[in-house]
C-alpha cells in the first residue's frame, strides 16, 4: 500500500512553495438570493460564487471552497442548489464552472466525508455526489469547464460532466481519474463519463493506473478540448460560451440529451443499489485504512 501511495504522490505532487495558505473563512452553508443590478445577477453563499450576466446569458460559477476546494457535503449542496436556480432561470443560457482558488480547480470528493464517519453519512454524501452529477451530466444548458489549476478525481469528473473544457496551459497542473491511486474505485458512472469522452482503451490505461495527465497529455488524448495560457482561461472560456449560444438552444440541447441521456438513466435505473455498494465499499477496514493512509501521506509530504 505504502509503494502504492507514493506512486501516487509522485502523480499529485506539488512543492512546498506551491502549498496554498489559508482555511476556510465561511460559515455554514448560507444560500442568499440573487440580487439584480445592471443586468448582472449575483450570489455568493459560502462554498459558491454565481456570477449571472443576463445581457449575455452567461453565469460565472466560481468554486470558493478553501484551501483545495474539496467536494464536501455542505459544498455539493449549495453546489447543486446553484445550477437548479440557474437551469430554471430563463436569463440564463449557459453556465461557466472554474475556481475561486490559486493554481486548484478542484481536490475532489472530500476525503474526511468518507472517512471515520457512520454508514447514515455515508449513505447521505453519496446521495449528493450522484445529485450533482445527475444535474451537471443532463443539465440544459450549455456547460464550460474553465480549469484553472489541478483537477484530480471528483474535480475531473465535473470538468468531465460540462460540454466543453478549457485548460490552464500550465505543465505543474495534472487531472484524471486517480481513485485507485488511493486504494477506492471509481463507480460505473464515473466509468462512464470517461469512456463517453476518451473512448473505451484510453479509459482502460486511465483507470487502472489511476493516471493523472499534464495538460499537453490531456489536450492528446481529449480529456481536454483546449489549452490556453492561465490568464486567459475565464476570458477563453466566456468567448467560447458565446460561439455556443449562437447554435438554437433547444437544438442543442435535445441534441445532448439523446448522446448523454442512456449514460444518465443507467444511474437513475440503479441509485440505490450504488449507494448500498459505496456504503459497503467505504466502510470496509482495508477502504479505512488506504483512506487513512493517503490522509496521512498528504499532510506529511508537507513537512
Ligand atoms: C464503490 C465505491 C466508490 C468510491 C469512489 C469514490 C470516488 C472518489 C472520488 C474522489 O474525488 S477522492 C479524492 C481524490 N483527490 C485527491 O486525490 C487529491 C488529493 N489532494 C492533492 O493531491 C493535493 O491536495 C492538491 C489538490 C494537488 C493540492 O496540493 P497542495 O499542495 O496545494 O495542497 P495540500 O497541502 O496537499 O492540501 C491542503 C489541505 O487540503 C487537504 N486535502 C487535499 N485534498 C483533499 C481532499 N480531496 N479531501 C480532503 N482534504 C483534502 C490536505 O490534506 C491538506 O490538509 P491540511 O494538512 O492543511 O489539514
Amino acid at each position: 500500500m505504502a509503494a502504492v501511495l507514493r506512486r501516487g504522490a509522485s502523480f499529485i505532487c506539488l512543492g512546498s512553495s506551491q502549498l496554498l495558505s489559508g482555511g476556510c473563512k465561511h460559515g455554514r452553508t448560507c444560500i442568499l438570493p440573487f440580487f439584480s443590478s445592471n443586468n448582472r445577477n449575483s450570489s455568493s453563499s459560502s462554498k459558491i460564487k454565481v456570477d449571472l450576466d443576463s445581457s449575455t446569458g452567461i453565469a460565472v460559477v466560481k468554486f470558493q471552497n478553501p484551501p483545495v476546494n474539496s467536494m464536501s457535503l455542505d459544498f455539493l449542496t449549495e453546489f447543486v442548489i446553484s445550477l437548479e436556480k440557474l437551469e430554471l432561470d430563463k436569463s440564463c443560457r449557459g453556465v461557466i464552472l472554474t475556481s475561486a482558488q490559486p493554481k486548484i480547480f478542484s481536490a475532489g470528493l472530500d476525503i474526511l466525508e468518507m472517512y471515520g464517519k457512520s454508514p447514515e453519512h455515508y449513505a447521505e454524501f453519496w446521495k449528493s455526489v450522484q445529485d450533482i452529477w445527475l444535474k451537471m451530466y443532463g443539465y440544459r444548458k450549455m456547460t464550460i469547464a474553465a480549469i484553472n489549476g489541478f483537477s484530480p478525481a471528483g474535480g475531473c469528473l465535473v470538468a468531465l460532466s460540462c460540454d466543453y473544457r478549457i485548460m490552464a496551459d500550465n505543465p505543474r497542473y495534472r487531472i484524471g481519474l486517480n481513485e485507485t491511486q488511493l486504494g477506492i474505485v471509481a463507480p460505473f458512472w464515473f466509468k462512464d463519463t470517461m469512456v463517453n469522452t476518451v473512448g473505451h482503451r484510453t479509459a482502460e490505461l486511465s483507470l487502472q493506473f489511476g493516471l493523472m495527465y499534464s495538460p499537453s497529455d490531456a489536450l492528446k488524448i481529449g480529456l481536454v478540448d483546449q489549452l490556453v495560457p492561465e490568464e486567459n482561461v475565464l476570458g477563453t472560456a466566456t468567448e467560447t460560451m458565446t460561439k455556443w449560444l449562437a447554435i438554437p438552444d433547444h437544438a442543442r440541447e435535445i441534441s445532448k440529451s439523446m448522446l448523454r441521456k442512456p449514460t444518465v438513466d443507467r444511474l437513475l435505473a440503479s441509485r440505490d443499489a450504488d449507494t448500498k455498494n459505496f456504503v459497503n465499499f467505504v466502510s470496509r477496514d482495508s477502504i479505512q485504512k488506504s483512506l487513512g493512509l493517503y490522509l496521512t501521506m498528504l499532510k506529511e509530504r508537507k513537512e
